[in-house]
């Protein structure tokens, strides 16, 4: 009797404890979980491979055009590489010997005898298909990327001026606008980079007269070689289409605007069309891959784009909360870690991100990636094919 008039409060107290405990393990769960670096699913991507029927695509050729968004595309590129462990075709330096035309033999580590295979070719280069042939696979997929010539061409004279001698000549780009051949001369030093830009970087003569039959010829040509040409203006569109194309994931292209000025000068319409005229043989080149662009994501479906470029933008946004102190980029004297630093060159800021630092460990390491400026990371991937002592 006793002992049935003490259990009721033995009870109760064991009820209280047991309660109290899970209350305890609840409550301390939840609050390490909020004080605990961040982590998002870097392992499990948007996307599932599992429901997709096609074939993920790499071996790339990516023709990494200047002043077209080439930086952000080639951030994704060396990230697939990296975490797939894919063999890039590095240049000896930062460049494939531009402006030369590319040659095989400037690739680091290729030998002729024993032809080594590689993935992916993405490096600033001038195109040259019968060398990149002979070590890329027969079944690359080739890419590339166009700006408008006239918007190009206003981020070359930034960025080049010390370079060009047609820009150097100017003394500003409203005198270059307007009377660009009395400060041009064809094969002055870095002329490249003031007409045709991207006609040159394709491989071809930038100095060629204009010729309607001439363009359209080569123009057709380029389109048989290249699978796939993206518009930097329109990137978000360019990177569905792009993953479609290589049967990646959403994660795989999601990316943040390297390689930005902080500032730009806006043209009018009037001196857009100058600089059109100027770079005759862009603009031929552009008009032509806007419109297989559009005939592409017609293909594509606009809803299906639609749908996937706010998904893109959605995931961009998540990660860019995730990742990043500040959702605008910064100049680089406020990004303290060396490594995220981007390269500055030209009369502009070129604009970077800070990573925040209480991010758990495989988190930090992702977004870092995806802010590794282009030299950085092209020698991570250099340590990592050529490790020192081996
Ligand atoms: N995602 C995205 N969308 C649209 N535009 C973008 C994007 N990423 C980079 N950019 C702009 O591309 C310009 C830099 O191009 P590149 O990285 O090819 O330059 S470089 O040749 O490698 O130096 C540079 O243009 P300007 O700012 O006009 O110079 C960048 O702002």
């Amino acid at each position: 009797m006793r002992l049935l008039l003490c259990q009721p409060p033995i009870l109760l107290k064991g009820l209280i404890i047991l309660l109290a405990t899970v209350f305890i393990i609840q409550f301390l769960g939840s609050h390490l979980q909020e004080s605990s670096p961040q982590t998002f699913t870097v392992l499990h991507p948007l996307t599932s491979t599992s429901t997709q029927t096609c074939q993920p695509k790499s071996h790339i050729v990516f023709l990494k055009t200047h002043k077209t968004a080439g930086s952000s595309v080639l951030n994704m590129l060396n990230r697939y590489g990296d975490r797939n462990s894919l063999t890039f075709a590095l240049p000896q330096k930062y460049q494939f010997s531009y402006p030369s035309l590319f040659n095989a033999n400037m690739v680091k580590g290729y030998d002729e005898l024993n032809k080594p295979t590689y993935d992916i070719l993405c490096h600033h280069m001038r195109f040259n298909l019968p060398e990149i042939r002979k070590l890329m696979p027969s079944d690359s997929f080739y890419f590339t990327i166009l700006r408008d010539p006239a918007t190009l061409i206003e981020s070359s004279f930034s960025y080049y001026h010390s370079v060009s001698s047609a820009f150097k000549k100017a003394p500003n780009l409203t005198e270059f606008i307007a009377h660009p051949s009395y400060y041009y001369k064809p094969g002055d030093n870095g002329n490249h980079y003031a007409r045709n830009f991207q006609w040159f970087d394709l491989g071809l003569n930038s100095d060629t007269p204009f010729n309607v039959s001439l363009a359209r010829a080569e123009v057709r040509e380029i389109d048989r070689v290249f699978h796939l040409v993206l518009l930097s203006e329109y990137f978000d569109e360019s990177m569905v289409l792009l993953k479609e194309e290589l049967c990646w994931d959403l994660d795989d292209v999601v990316n943040f605007k390297l390689n930005s000025r902080e500032s730009s000068t806006p043209l009018e319409e009037r001196e857009k069309e100058m600089l059109r005229a100027w770079n005759g043989l862009d603009w031929y080149l552009y008009v032509y891959f806007n419109r297989t662009f559009w005939e592409k994501v017609e293909r594509f479906g606009r809803e299906r784009m639609d749908f996937e470029v706010r998904r893109l933008k959605e995931r961009r946004q998540q990660l860019a909360e995730i990742c990043l102190e500040d959702l605008d980029p910064v100049r680089a004297n406020e990004i303290k870690e060396n490594s995220i630093k981007p390269f500055q060159f030209g009369q502009e800021k070129i604009m970077g991100w800070v990573v925040k630092m209480d991010l758990e460990p495989n988190t930090r390491a992702w977004c870092i990636q995806m802010v590794t400026p282009e030299l950085r990371y092209k020698n991570i991937l250099d340590a990592k094919q050529f490790p020192v002592g081996v």
